[in-house]
């Protein structure tokens, strides 16, 4: 009997890429499974369809995958593919992570047609970015620098880039390596002048959470080092703030039987700095995000988290 499974994803280059990336992974894996028994869905989110105001005034991380949980929840689509770092901390009822692939390199790089790096930009310059994260990681290092707001998929960022409307952009390197496109990178970014966004670089699939055929199924392709690593990070997301309105950085990395985590939290014009580094046992990766999280907290105070609010009210159209 022959095996049909259907994948749901974006629309966007990148997305596409990572669909047809496990597409393959699941045909190299089981032998039963031919080309023509995956199908790829396209599925279009309110997210791909706002592109006229800031994502975040419009509703946040949600708006990229609630038509795509609706068509796994539905059974149109029996799993979906995710960049893991869009994924909301919270998914709704009787969905979930089953699977993470191994992880790319989770740098973000800088690219600009007017200076090598980050530290040439011309006095002033514009930068264009939506991320509140990028945007404070590069203003504690060129408080200097004016913010545009870019939105869209990656290729749109860079013709945008390329119509001069910034005069520099920062792309998660993952993504460009995905689509082989990593030789638009001016600089690569180290991960402790700029770290990156929690689970940035490893894609996810998400199914039925009672759908234990395909949990099964994608065993093959599941990597425990990016889970424990991306568990970590999603934690300490959640216990700061799962609704991605603010200025957070993560990345774990196992030493030995640990797993340690540096987290960041910043103001919007990254003049204030709040960052963790904890280690645990890497059966607690969970507890070891929400230990980071809470400490920032904890360090950052009340007061910071309300100015931080106003700052990204007054900031974002
Ligand atoms: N928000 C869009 C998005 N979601 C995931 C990636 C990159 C791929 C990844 O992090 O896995 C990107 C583009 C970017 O930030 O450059």
């Amino acid at each position: 009997m022959s095996i049909r499974i259907k994948i749901g994803t974006r629309g966007s280059p990148l997305a596409l890429a990572q669909a047809k990336d496990v597409k393959q992974r699941l045909i190299n894996t089981h032998d039963e499974l031919t080309s023509e028994g995956v199908e790829i869905v396209v599925i279009k989110t309110t997210g791909d369809r706002i592109l006229d105001r800031h994502l975040m005034s419009a509703g946040g991380k949600g708006l990229f995958t609630k038509e795509i949980e609706e068509a796994l929840l539905s059974g149109d689509i029996d799993c979906a593919v995710h960049s893991c770092k869009d994924m909301p901390t919270q998914l709704p009822d009787g969905l979930t992570l089953s699977t993470f692939l191994p992880r790319e390199d989770n740098r973000d790089v800088f690219i600009s047609p007017v200076a090598k790096s980050l530290n040439d930009l011309p006095e002033g310059s514009l930068l264009g970015t939506a991320s509140l994260r990028r945007r404070a990681l590069a203003l504690r290092q060129r408080p200097d620098l004016k913010v545009v707001t870019f939105r869209g998929n990656v290729q749109s960022r860079l013709r945008k880039l390329e119509a001069g409307e910034a005069a520099a952009t920062f792309l998660a390197l993952a993504g460009l390596n995905r689509m082989e496109m990593a030789d638009v990178a001016t600089e690569r970014l180290d991960l402790e002048r700029f770290p990156p966004a929690p689970a940035q670089g490893a894609v996810t699939i998400e199914i039925r959470d009672d759908d234990q055929k395909m949990h099964s199924f994608l065993a093959p392709l599941h990597c425990s080092i990016t889970t424990e690593q991306v568990t970590a990070e999603r934690s300490f997301l959640a216990a700061l703030d799962g609704s991605c309105r603010t200025p957070i950085a993560a990345y774990a990395i196992q030493e030995g039987a640990d797993l340690v985590l540096r987290g960041m939290l910043l103001s919007l014009d990254g003049q204030t700095v709040f960052e963790r580094s904890m280690r645990r046992p890497r059966e607690q990766a969970e507890e070891l995000g929400t230990a980071v999280g809470e400490a920032i907290k904890e360090d950052a105070g009340a007061a910071f988290f309300d100015q931080l609010k106003q700052d990204i009210e007054a900031a974002i159209e």
